[in-house]
């Protein structure tokens, strides 16, 4: 018989004091990082960029040779060379010197500013410069982005795009990863194949399985795929007890109610303990979680539209549970702040501007990153999310309220009070 229902909030803080943290891990390709979680801190091996570059094409000079300069009173320098994207500077800028540069390109000895093209113009050899440049402008320093010993990323980081572009301007080509390993498995004497001659009478094809294994894939998790049980106690202890070798959770469908071929959940009290059998959703009523060897056993009602909610009711959150962290809100959520300070935009333009979000008793502070522009990707990196301010708006007060659109999942260690 069911036992009580229960409501999934209940039953998650009744299931998840059970379940142990997963243990493997694995080297994976960054081209295959996606969603999965960091076991450990990521520290930066070297300073990004590399060299002093420029953030702007235009004309590396000494800044103190443009002071003054104004369209009716254009300073003149020499050329004495250009650097391109990638390659070495060959020269060296001088007094009264420019050399033109790529946006990217390594900046000349002596030169300490870009001239944007826009304020320049090229007469034979010279070029007039039209508008003064202060000691640093439009160059990003050596290390401005990532410095060498600093920590990049922070361990169960759920890694996302700009994570993995990260890692891989850290020079690394894989990284070592949380490997859960989940057994996916259906049940039922009706079931058949995809294309296995589901027209015969009383049939059903198993869908479940192949949007299990998708859902689990997505979620980054290692699946073993099982197969069809049929409903037999012997077939479904023995398919039960493979799975928990080769698994860290066993996943099933069907064989949850109360009919008599719903013979799962007695089968798994064999072998472990039903800790829920019950839950009060609608539809994935008759869902069971049970704890077997150790491991989570989720039995999910056979119904398709029942396993999947009752899937994402629960699955996701104890994958978390098992690596250590907790979800707050999802990646694409919104959430409203204050923010900290003026968020400053062009109107006429739509402005992304990389916020974190603070906890505080008020609700969230969203903080602008301090960033020098697009090309620094540890500012997304840090970032929760996107205050983006719209084309006919032009900045955001100090203390204004603002929907933060978050570009990673909220996460809380579960071992450690940080988002
Ligand atoms: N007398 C009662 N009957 C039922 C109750 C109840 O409380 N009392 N609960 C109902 C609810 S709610 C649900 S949901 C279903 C769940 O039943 P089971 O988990 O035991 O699932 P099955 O009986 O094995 O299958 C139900 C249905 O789903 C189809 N199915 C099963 N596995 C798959 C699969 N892998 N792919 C596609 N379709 C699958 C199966 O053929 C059945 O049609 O029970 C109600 N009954
Ligand atoms: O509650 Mo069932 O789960 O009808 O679908």
């Amino acid at each position: 018989m069911l036992k009580e229902r229960i409501d999934a909030e209940t039953a998650l803080k009744l299931f998840l004091p059970h379940v142990k943290p997963v243990t493997r891990c694995e080297e994976v390709p960054l081209s295959g990082a996606i969603n999965r979680v960091l076991t450990r801190d990521i520290i930066a091996s070297r300073d990004i960029p590399p060299f002093d570059r420029a953030a702007m094409d235009g004309y590396a000079v000494r800044a103190e040779d443009t002071f003054g300069a104004s369209p009716e009173n254009p300073i003149l320098l020499d050329i004495v060379g250009e650097i391109e994207i990638g390659e070495k500077p060959g020269v060296e800028v001088q007094k009264g010197q420019a050399v033109r540069i790529a946006t990217g390109a390594m900046m000349p000895e002596g030169s300490n500013a870009v001239v944007m093209i826009e304020y320049t113009n090229r007469v034979g050899d010279s070029v007039e410069i039209y508008k003064a440049v202060t000691p640093g402008e439009n160059v990003s320093l050596r290390g401005e982005d990532v410095k060498a010993g600093e920590v990049v990323l922070r361990k169960k980081t759920v890694l996302q795009p700009q994570d993995i572009g990260m890692l891989a301007a850290l020079g690394m080509k894989s990284v070592e990863v949380y490997k859960p390993v989940v057994a996916v498995m259906s049940t039922g004497n009706e079931l058949v194949e995809p294309g296995d001659g589901d027209e015969e009478a009383g049939k059903t094809i198993d869908s479940n399985r192949y949007a299990l294994i998708a859902a689990l894939k997505e979620l980054g998790c290692e699946v073993v795929d099982m197969g069809i049980s049929r409903d037999n106690e012997e077939e479904l202890e023995r398919t039960i007890k493979t799975a928990l070798n080769k698994a860290d959770m066993v996943i099933a469908s069907g064989a949850t109610s109360v009919g008599k071929k719903d013979l799962l959940p007695a089968v798994v009290e064999k072998l472990g303990k039903v800790v829920v059998h019950g839950v009060a959703i609608k539809p994935g009523m008759p869902t069971a979680l049970a704890i077997a060897d150790g491991k989570p056993v989720i039995m999910l009602p056979g119904f398709p539209v029942a396993t999947l909610i009752a899937f994402y009711t629960f699955v996701p959150r104890i994958l978390e549970h098992m690596m250590g962290f907790e979800t707050i809100r999802r990646k694409w959520e919104k959430a409203r702040a204050i923010t900290a300070k003026r968020i400053p935009s062009s109107s006429g333009m739509r402005t992304f501007t990389r916020v974190i979000l603070r906890e505080s008793k008020d609700g969230y502070i969203a903080e602008p990153v301090r960033t020098s522009g697009s090309g620094i990707l540890s500012s997304l990196v840090r970032a929760h999310g996107f205050v983006i301010i719209p084309e006919e708006k032009e900045g955001v007060e100090e203390g204004e309220e603002v929907e933060v659109l978050l570009i990673r999942p909220l996460t809380r260690c579960l071992n450690a009070q940080n988002i």
